[in-house]
C-alpha cells in the first residue's frame, strides 16, 4: 500500500509537466476513462518497457511521450505511466507506456501488474554495458513465466548509441540475439535529439502491429490498474473501440 502511495504522489507531482497519467488514482482514472468513452474513437494499448536499472527506460519513454530528453531522471519506483496518442492510418491509437522499475527492490511487488493484459513489450539494454545485454534472457524468461501470449509483439532496443565509442555490445551480437528470439532490433539514443524520430519509430512499429489487435476494454484497464476502480465503473464499461 505504501508503494502505491509513493507511486501516486510521484505521478500527481509530474502529471502536467511530464505528461504522466495516474491510472491507479480512482478519481483520475474515472475521468480518463469517461473521456475515452465519450469520444469512442481511441483504442488504448498497454506497452511495458523492461530491462536492467539505468539502461534508459525512463528516458526512452519520456523522449517518445514528452518529446525531449529527461535530464536527471530518478530511479523508477514501481511504475510510471506515460501516454501518447498517435494517428495510424487515420485511426487514433493511445499508447499507454508502463515505464517499469529496473531495480528488484522497486519492482518485486509490481511484477504481476506489469504483465497483466499487456499488448506489447520493449526490452531495453544499454549498448555501453554488456551486463545489461546479458540480462535480457532473464527478462524474456520472466515475461514467459507470466504467461504473456506469444502473439504479443516484442522489440529489443539497445539504448545510448550516442556513446558508440564506449559501446560494449556490437550490433552483430545484438542482431544474433534478436534473430534468435525473432524480435526486431533497434539501436538508438534517448539523449541524442537527432534520434528522436528513431525513438518514435520503435513505438510506432508497435502501434502498427497492434492496430489489428483487439482493443483494451474498460474491464481490462481496470484489471491493469494497481488500484481497482469501483464496481460500477467496472460493470458498465463498454469496449473503447
Ligand atoms: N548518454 C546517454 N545517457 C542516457 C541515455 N538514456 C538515458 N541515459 C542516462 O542513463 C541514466 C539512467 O536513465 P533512466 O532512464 O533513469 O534509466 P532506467 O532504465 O529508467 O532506470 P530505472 O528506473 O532504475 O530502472 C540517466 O543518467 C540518464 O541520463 C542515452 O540515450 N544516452
Amino acid at each position: 500500500m505504501l508503494r502505491y502511495g509513493v507511486m501516486r504522489a510521484m505521478a500527481n507531482e509530474n502529471k502536467n509537466e511530464h505528461g504522466f497519467v495516474t491510472v491507479y488514482n480512482r478519481t483520475s482514472s474515472a475521468k480518463e476513462l469517461h473521456h475515452e468513452y465519450e469520444g469512442l474513437q481511441t483504442r488504448i494499448f498497454k506497452i511495458i518497457v523492461i530491462g536492467d536499472s539505468n539502461v534508459g527506460k525512463t528516458c526512452l519513454s519520456y523522449r517518445f511521450c514528452g518529446g525531449r530528453f529527461l535530464k536527471n531522471p530518478e530511479a523508477t519506483i514501481g511504475v510510471d505511466f506515460r501516454e501518447r496518442t498517435v494517428d495510424i492510418d487515420g485511426e487514433n491509437i493511445k499508447l499507454q507506456i508502463w515505464d517499469t522499475a529496473g531495480q528488484e527492490r522497486f519492482r518485486k511487488s509490481m511484477v504481476e501488474h506489469y504483465y497483466r493484459n499487456v499488448h506489447a513489450i520493449i526490452f531495453v539494454y544499454d549498448i555501453t554495458k554488456l551486463s545489461s545485454f546479458e540480462s535480457l534472457p532473464e527478462w524474456i524468461e520472466e515475461c514467459g513465466r507470466h504467461s504473456v501470449p506469444p502473439m504479443v509483439p516484442r522489440i529489443l532496443v539497445g539504448n545510448k548509441c550516442d556513446l558508440k565509442g564506449k559501446g560494449e555490445v556490437p550490433t552483430s551480437l545484438a542482431q544474433r540475439m534478436a534473430d534468435g528470439y525473432n524480435f526486431p532490433l533497434f539501436e538508438t539514443s534517448a539523449k541524442d535529439p537527432a534520434e528522436k524520430e528513431h525513438v518514435d519509430a520503435i513505438f510506432l512499429t508497435l502501434a502498427y502491429k497492434l492496430k489489428n489487435h483487439k482493443p483494451l476494454r474498460l474491464r481490462q484497464l481496470n484489471e491493469c490498474s494497481p488500484m481497482p476502480l469501483s464496481d460500477e465503473q467496472d460493470t458498465q464499461g463498454p469496449c473503447l473501440c
